[in-house]
């Protein structure tokens, strides 16, 4: 796991590739980014986690994250550790492991507050920047909201995944078999409503490719994804 810290300054050149993915929640954005990795031998950043490690912070700390002064507050104390290994999705903040805790209900459905914070989006862009910069891989598979568009957006591969909304619903659904479906659902959707104000995720930028999956099965999806990969890279290198 590579020890970071979000007060380190972005590189400003980097060999490594960004292989970089975005799209709604559900879209399948994590499982397909973190195969793709292993079979390509590449690395594999999550920067959701981050996000969502800030907010965890910021409920640890009895604040709201609403309130973007106390997400601000939160922020420039926010040891995060992540790591590029996609067999490993550890997530520390100092040393607490809160891997399996950042995905409860109660941090998704409070992480939008801390993605809309200016600020914060600016730190953690820093972060991930300068661990792809840093990474032991000659490429690293980026998912997240904006990484096409504001964190890499020369980057070689920009892929959209996306599929319909009542597709990612459903799988989301088959993911937590306790939660009620339709509550699962509205969650989904109003996570993206929030978060599409702040980033445009839902419709692909110019030169970023789309790969809908709604007709897709897992293995079919990655396919996809490598094909597009295999034939930019290709073109990028000339
Ligand atoms: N093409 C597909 N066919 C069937 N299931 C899929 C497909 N793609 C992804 N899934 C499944 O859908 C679920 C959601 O995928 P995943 O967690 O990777 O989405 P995500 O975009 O990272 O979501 P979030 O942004 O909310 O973290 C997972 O259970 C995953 O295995
Ligand atoms: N590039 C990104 C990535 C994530 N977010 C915010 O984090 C939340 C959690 O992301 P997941 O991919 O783990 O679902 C997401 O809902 C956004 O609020 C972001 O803003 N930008």
């Amino acid at each position: 796991m590579t020890d970071t810290s979000l007060d380190r300054s972005a590189a400003d050149t980097s060999a490594v590739d960004f292989i970089a993915i975005d799209g709604p929640a559900g879209s399948g954005k994590s499982s397909v980014s973190k195969a793709v990795a292993r079979r390509l031998g590449f690395g594999y950043l999550d920067t959701g986690s981050a996000y969502r490690a800030l907010a965890w912070h910021v409920l640890d700390r009895g604040a709201d994250t609403a309130d973007a002064d106390a997400v601000l507050a939160a922020a420039s104390d926010f040891p995060v550790r992540l790591g590029l290994d996609p067999d490993d999705r550890t997530v520390r903040v100092g040393d607490v492991d809160i891997t399996d805790e950042i995905r409860e209900p109660r941090v998704s459905g409070a992480v939008s507050g801390v993605a809309r914070v200016p600020a914060v989006r600016a730190q953690v862009n820093d972060l991930f920047r300068s661990l792809v910069a840093e990474a032991p891989y000659p490429a690293v598979v980026v998912e997240g909201r904006d990484i096409t568009t504001v964190v890499a957006p020369d980057a070689p591969v920009r892929i959209l995944l996306t599929a319909a909304p009542e597709v990612r619903a459903a799988r989301r659904a088959g993911e937590l078999s306790g939660e009620n479906a339709d509550a699962v659902a509205a969650a989904l959707h109003k996570r993206d409503a929030s978060d599409s104000a702040v980033v445009d995720f839902l419709n692909a930028a110019d030169g970023v490719e789309i790969v809908d999956s709604t007709e897709l099965d897992f293995p079919q999806t990655i396919d996809a994804v490598l094909t597009v990969i295999e034939r930019l890279r290709g073109a990028h290198r000339g």
